[in-house]
Formats: structure tokens, sequence, C-alpha cells
């Protein structure tokens, strides 16, 4: 395989790269907390922020990224329009208060944060919209199961360019994944440590120590050697470090393969807002 790093990219279906590594902000305070964590992690190397209108930090990653110094368009910046906020014209306005948090007048990216029942497709045509203005250099979706592609795919004549969805060596979405690929959408693996929840897994805490790496690297790696997009959440100067410390080994194919046999179907999401089985999202 290529000898990825910290800044490798995927090209999206638009053309547009998008770092296979990124920061997540969900759950970072606003104020100090999530600012120093976008400051450190761009002074590590990281050039992908997640946030979201819904996270309520987005002042605080806009103030980081003006302030590191790093030229704007070396950050992929990404945000997404929250369920409120669905619907043709409220997206558009939802879009501009994230700009003016942001502090940008573009971002990199733009995601349908879940599929919102009767509002999903009013919202994609703002979608197509933002990305014909040039306010978002992609648009993409989150939360959307092969059922949701499907509706929107026949309905659309933009593809998506990307699903931003729960991932990880305990939940692997293998039919989901691969539906994506064939139709040319980038999966971004969101809760990639399973929040933390599964370190402790003696299957995981083995394969750490036989490749003298932790918990964390390792399922961060073994996303990554399925060609996702990964976005660690950390507020902590000592682990922004250590999850992007993942491209100094490669797992063996044998042990890619021995960890596509763990899934447990574990979500960190509630049941209520499964995307696979809620009412919520029909
Ligand atoms: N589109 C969507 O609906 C969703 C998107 N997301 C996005 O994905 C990002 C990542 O997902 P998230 O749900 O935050 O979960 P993660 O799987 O990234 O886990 C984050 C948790 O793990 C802890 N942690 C981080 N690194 C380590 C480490 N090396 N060792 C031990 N503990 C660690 C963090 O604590 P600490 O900060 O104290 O280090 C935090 O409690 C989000 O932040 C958000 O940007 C997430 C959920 C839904
Ligand atoms: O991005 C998100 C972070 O996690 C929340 C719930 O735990 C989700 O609802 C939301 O989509």
């Amino acid at each position: 395989m290529d000898t990825l790093t910290l800044q490798s990219t995927i090209r999206m279906n638009n053309g547009v790269e998008i770092p296979r590594f990124g920061l997540g902000t969900f759950q970072s305070k606003a104020g100090e907390e999530t600012y120093n964590a976008v400051r450190w992690a761009l002074e590590m190397g990281y050039r992908h922020i997640d946030t979201a209108a819904l996270y309520g930090n987005e002042e605080d990653v806009g103030r980081a990224i003006a302030d590191s110094g790093i030229p704007r368009e070396e950050i992929f910046l990404v945000t997404k329009v929250w369920n409120d906020d669905q619907g043709y014209e409220s997206t558009l306005r939802a879009l501009e208060a994230s700009l003016r948090h942001l502090k940008t007048d573009y971002v990199d990216l733009y995601l349908i944060h879940w599929p919102v029942k009767g509002l999903r497709h009013e919202t994609w045509k703002a979608m197509v919209e933002i990305y014909k203005q040039g306010k978002a250099r992609a648009v993409g979706v989150s939360n959307y199961t092969i059922r949701h592609l499907e509706e929107l795919l026949s309905n659309t004549e933009l593809v998506p360019a990307a699903n931003q969805i729960e991932f990880s060596p305990f939940l692997y979405r293998k039919a989901l994944l691969e539906y994506c690929v064939q139709h040319g959408i980038v999966v971004e693996a969101y809760s990639p440590l399973a929040r933390a929840q599964k370190l402790e897994d003696p299957r995981l805490t083995a394969m750490a120590q036989k490749y003298g790496k932790t918990p964390a690297q390792i399922a961060l790696r073994w996303a990554l050697q399925h060609d996702l997009v990964v976005i660690p959440k950390s507020v902590r100067k000592e682990r922004i470090l250590e999850n992007a410390s993942i491209f100094d080994f490669e797992l063996s194919a044998e042990d890619m393969a021995e960890m596509d046999t763990w899934n447990e179907d574990y979500w960190t999401i509630s049941e209520s807002y499964n995307p696979e089985c809620s009412p919520r999202w029909e």
C-alpha cells in the first residue's frame, strides 16, 4: 500500500481532496477547551477539523484556525446543518450562520447531519445550491443508510461527496461501506474509538501489544487501512498526538482480516437515534 502520512488525502467524486485524518470536536467545550484542541492539532500537522452547528463550538474552531497562521486553503473544514434547521431556506440560513461563526466565507464540506423524515429532500436541494454558489467545496450527508442513499441518488444529479457514519472495529458496516465505494461516496468514520468504550477489549489490547501501539492507535489504523476518513476527538494534547501517531506502522493483511471479525454491532448512538432502525429517520 502507499505510504500514508497525516496529511494524505482521498480524492472525492468532484475532484476535491479530503485529508484522511481529522480532529473531531463533539463534546469539546466551547471556549478554551475547543480552541486549544484545534490549535494543538494544527500545530501537530492535522489539516482537517470536523465540527457541527450542534456542537456549539464553531466560533472557537474558527478562532483557532484564524490564529494558527496556517493559510485557510490548507485546512479542510467540515460542518453540518442540524436537524432543526432542515428545509430549503432554513438550510441556506444555517450555512450563513455557520460561516459567520467560523469566520470564513466557505467550508470544505457541508453535511446534512441526519436524514430527517419529510425534510431531507428539500435540504439536499439547498446543499446543491450551496455547492453551486461555491460556499462549500463539497456537500454530503451523514448518518445515511443504504436506503437513504438509494432514495437520494434516485432523485439528484449531484452525488454526495461523503457520508459520515458511525464506524469502528466493533461496528463494521461492511455492506454500507461497499455501497458507498460503488457509488463514489467517501466514507468518514465517526466515533472511530467507539467513544473510548471498547479500548479495554482484550482482542484490541492484545493487538496493541503485538504492534507496540495503543488500543486507540490500532482502532484508527484499521479504519485508515479500510480507506476510511477518520476523525477521532480529543481535547487532551497527549491524546491528540497519540491518535495522529499511526503513520509509522501497518497492520498486516492477516490482522486486518482478524479485526474484520470483531464486529458486534456496537453502537454508541442511542437506539432512538440508530439510523438503521429508528422510525425517526423513515
Ligand atoms: N455525524 C455525526 O452524527 C457524528 C459525528 N461525530 C464526529 O466524529 C468525531 C469523533 O467521534 P466521537 O463521538 O467524538 O468519538 P471518538 O470515538 O472519537 O471518541 C472520543 C472519546 O474518546 C476519548 N479519547 C480520545 N482519544 C483517546 C485515546 N487515545 N485514548 C483514550 N481515550 C481517548 C475522548 O476523551 P478526551 O477528549 O478526554 O481525550 C472522548 O471521550 C466527533 O467528535 C464528531 O466530530 C461524532 C458523533 C456523531
Ligand atoms: O454529531 C453528533 C454527536 O453525537 C450525538 C449523539 O451522541 C449525535 O446526535 C450527533 O449526530
